[in-house]
């Protein structure tokens, strides 16, 4: 279970997070969507104590994310590219990453078989380094990293964002079969609101950083995200 209590962020005095309580059950895959600026990566990056909140805490499995590391060991993420290394290979980053989470190379290489659709020949043997793949392929190499060890919680930002139809495609495959298993909490935050509904079973909407929408995902979730998201279209249209 991961919960916020009453979490605040302010920069320079203007409030970009103002969350009273929000809980994310084990086990459930949870959707945040909002436009730009809405505090979505925000809200992530302090999941993992990269940002800190003015007021409020959150809890990880009854670890207190910015007081204590323990964590770490079953939460695993991809943000953005800063979380990979320039100058490492793919093969070289994932057994880094494998290694950081107990897991030998045999162990990463098991896991990197099942991906070999995903990874679509771009990845691994290119023996290009990580600085020079494209932004999809980097992307794709810190989803899969953030699968390293059967981390409990993961945390993916925008995980659909800069790939081709195909992958994304996959990726939903692989986020389904995550949902399955009832044990790994998954949250993502997506642009893309078909792509979300198909994939988590709750969606949470922010609007300027405050939580506007809590939905379990039904048939009728979509409908209900694109009129809201075409009601902020008319607010936003200046009166002629
Ligand atoms: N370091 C910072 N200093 C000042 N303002 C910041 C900082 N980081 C984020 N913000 C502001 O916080 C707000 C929320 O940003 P955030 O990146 O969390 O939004 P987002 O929902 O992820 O947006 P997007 O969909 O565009 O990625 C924005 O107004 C942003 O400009």
């Amino acid at each position: 279970m991961i919960t916020l209590n009453q979490i605040a962020k302010e920069y320079k005095k203007v409030r970009v997070l103002d969350v009273e309580a929000l809980e994310i059950p084990k086990g459930q895959s949870f959707g945040l969507v909002g436009n730009n600026g809405a505090g979505k990566t925000t809200m992530f990056s302090m999941l993992l104590d990269l940002v800190r909140p003015t007021t409020g805490y959150i809890m990880n499995n009854d670890v207190r994310v910015d007081q204590s590391e323990a964590w770490k060991p079953f939460t695993a993420a991809f943000l953005d590219e800063s979380f990979l290394i320039g100058y490492l290979t793919p093969e070289e980053y994932f057994y880094f990453i494998g290694e950081l989470r107990g897991q030998n190379k045999a162990d990463v290489d098991r896991l990197l078989k099942g991906f070999e659709d995903f990874f679509n020949g771009e990845i691994l043997g290119v023996k290009k380094y990580l600085r020079d793949l494209s932004k999809g392929n980097q992307k794709k190499v810190g989803i899969v990293a953030a699968l390293i060890g059967n981390p409990e919680v993961i945390i993916l930002d925008e995980p659909f964002a800069n790939l081709d139809p195909t992958t994304q495609i996959r990726l939903k495959k692989i986020l389904r079969e995550l949902k399955e298993t009832t044990e790994v909490t998954v949250l993502i935050s997506s642009h893309d609101l078909m792509h979300v509904t198909e994939v988590c079973e709750r969606i949470v909407v922010l609007e300027k950083g405050v939580v506007v929408k809590d939905i379990k995902t039904s048939p009728e979730t979509l409908k209900e995200l694109e009129v809201f998201f075409s009601g902020e279209l008319k607010e936003n249209v200046p009166a002629s």
